[in-house]
C-alpha cells in the first residue's frame, strides 16, 4: 500500500500554536444554553432557568459546565489549517471530547488559551488529531478548564507504514475509550426533543461549520441533510444528568468524556440513559426514532447529591 503524503506528523507535531484569548458576556452562556436545549420543553423549569436567567440580573446566571467546551474551538483561530496536515474539511467528524472542569465558570470572563497537540493515529481510512486546549482566566491567572477535542479526518490517513501505524499520544490512557454499557436497568433516563432548528440554534455559539447549515456541504459529506453538532448533542447529554443525577447543580460535574458515534440529524428525540457507579456516571444517547446509539461516555462527579 501506497503511503500517502498528506500529512506530515514530523511536522505537525513540531508545530508551536500560539496563545489565544477569548472574551465571554452573559449572553453568549444564555444563547449556548438554548443551543443545548435548556428550557426547551418547560421555559419556567426551575433546574434549567438559571442558565438563561436571575432575579438579580444576568451576571448571576449559571453557567453549563460543556460551555467550556467552546473554548477549544475559540483557541484556534485558523481552524485546523496547520503545517503538515491535509485533509477534506467537508470528511472533518469530531470523534470525541474530554472536558476537565477545574472551576465553575464565571457568567462572563477573559479567557486565555494555551493549545497543544494532544494525539495524533493513523487509521489508515482516517487520521485522528487530538487537540489539548487549557483555558485559563485572564485577571487571575487560574486554569478553568482542560479540553482534549478528537476529530475524525475522514480519508487522511494512510501517511505511514500500514504494518507500523503512527500513533502519538501525549497521555498515557484514552480516557475516551468507546464506553462499555451495563447491561443493568439504567439508574435514570431522559428523553429530549431536539428541534429542527437546533444546529442552526446552536451554531450561533462559534462554531459556524457548513456541515451543520448547508444542505449541499451535507451531501457531499455523506448525510441526507446537515447534521447536528456533536457538542451540541453532548450539551443535551450532560444537561440530562444534572437533571436527573445532580438534581439541577452543575458545580457537581468534575470531568465529561464522550464519543460520537453516530451522526444526529436535528429534529431527532435524544434519549439518555444514565448508570450511577460511586461517583461516575456511565452514559449512552439514542436517537429515538432510529433505536441507534449517538453518544456515549462518562461524567465524573465531585459528591452525589443528598437527595438521591
Ligand atoms: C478543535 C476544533 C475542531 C472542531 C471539531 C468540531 C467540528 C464540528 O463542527 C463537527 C461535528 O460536530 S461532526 C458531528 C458529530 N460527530 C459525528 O456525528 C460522528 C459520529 N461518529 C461516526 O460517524 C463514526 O463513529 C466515525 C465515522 C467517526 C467512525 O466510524 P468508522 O469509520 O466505522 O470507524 P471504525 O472502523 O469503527 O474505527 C476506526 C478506528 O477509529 C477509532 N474510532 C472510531 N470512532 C471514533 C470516534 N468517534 N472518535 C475517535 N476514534 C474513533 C476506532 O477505535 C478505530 O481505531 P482502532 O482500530 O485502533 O480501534
Amino acid at each position: 500500500m501506497a503511503v500517502s503524503s498528506a500529512c506530515n506528523p514530523q511536522l505537525l507535531l513540531s508545530h508551536k500554536f500560539p496563545e489565544t484569548t477569548y472574551t465571554y458576556t452573559e449572553r453568549d452562556v444564555a444563547v449556548y444554553a438554548l443551543g443545548v436545549g435548556a428550557c426547551g420543553r418547560d421555559a419556567v423549569d426551575t433546574d434549567e432557568l438559571k442558565y438563561v436567567h436571575h432575579e438579580n440580573g444576568q451576571q448571576f446566571i449559571k453557567v453549563l459546565p460543556t460551555f467550556s467546551a467552546l473554548f477549544s474551538l475559540e483557541s484556534l483561530p485558523d481552524g485546523l489549517d496547520l503545517p503538515g496536515l491535509t485533509f477534506e474539511p467537508r470528511l472533518l467528524l469530531h470523534g470525541q471530547q474530554y472536558i476537565e472542569v477545574h472551576k465553575p465558570l464565571p457568567s462572563n470572563a477573559r479567557i486565555r488559551n494555551k493549545v497543544s497537540l494532544a494525539g495524533l493515529h493513523d487509521k489508515g481510512k482516517a487520521a485522528i488529531l487530538e487537540i489539548e486546549t487549557r483555558s485559563y482566566e485572564k485577571e487571575s491567572g487560574e486554569l478553568l478548564s482542560m479540553n482534549r477535542t478528537t476529530v475524525f479526518l475522514r480519508g487522511a490517513g494512510g501517511f505511514s507504514d500500514p504494518s507500523q501505524p503512527f500513533t502519538y499520544s501525549n497521555y498515557p490512557a484514552n480516557p475516551a475509550p468507546a464506553m462499555k454499557i451495563p447491561e443493568s436497568v439504567p439508574f435514570a433516563i431522559f428523553e429530549d426533543c431536539t428541534q429542527s432548528s437546533q444546529a442552526l440554534l446552536y451554531r450561533l455559539s462559534g462554531d459556524y461549520n457548513p456541515l451543520h447549515s448547508d444542505p449541499m456541504f451535507a451531501k457531499v459529506a455523506g448525510f441526507s441533510r446537515p447534521i447536528l453538532h456533536g457538542l451540541c448533542t453532548l450539551g443535551f447529554a450532560v444537561r440530562a444528568i444534572i437533571k436527573c443525577i445532580c438534581k439541577g447543580d452543575p458545580d457537581m460535574i468534575k470531568n465529561i468524556s464522550g464519543r460520537f458515534l453516530l451522526h444526529v440529524y436535528p429534529g431527532e428525540t435524544l434519549v439518555t440513559e444514565m448508570w450511577l457507579k460511586g461517583l461516575r456516571v456511565i452514559y449512552q444517547v439514542k436517537a429515538k426514532e432510529r433505536n441507534r446509539a449517538v453518544l456515549s461516555g462518562y461524567v465524573h462527579l465531585h459528591r452525589l447529591a443528598s437527595s438521591l
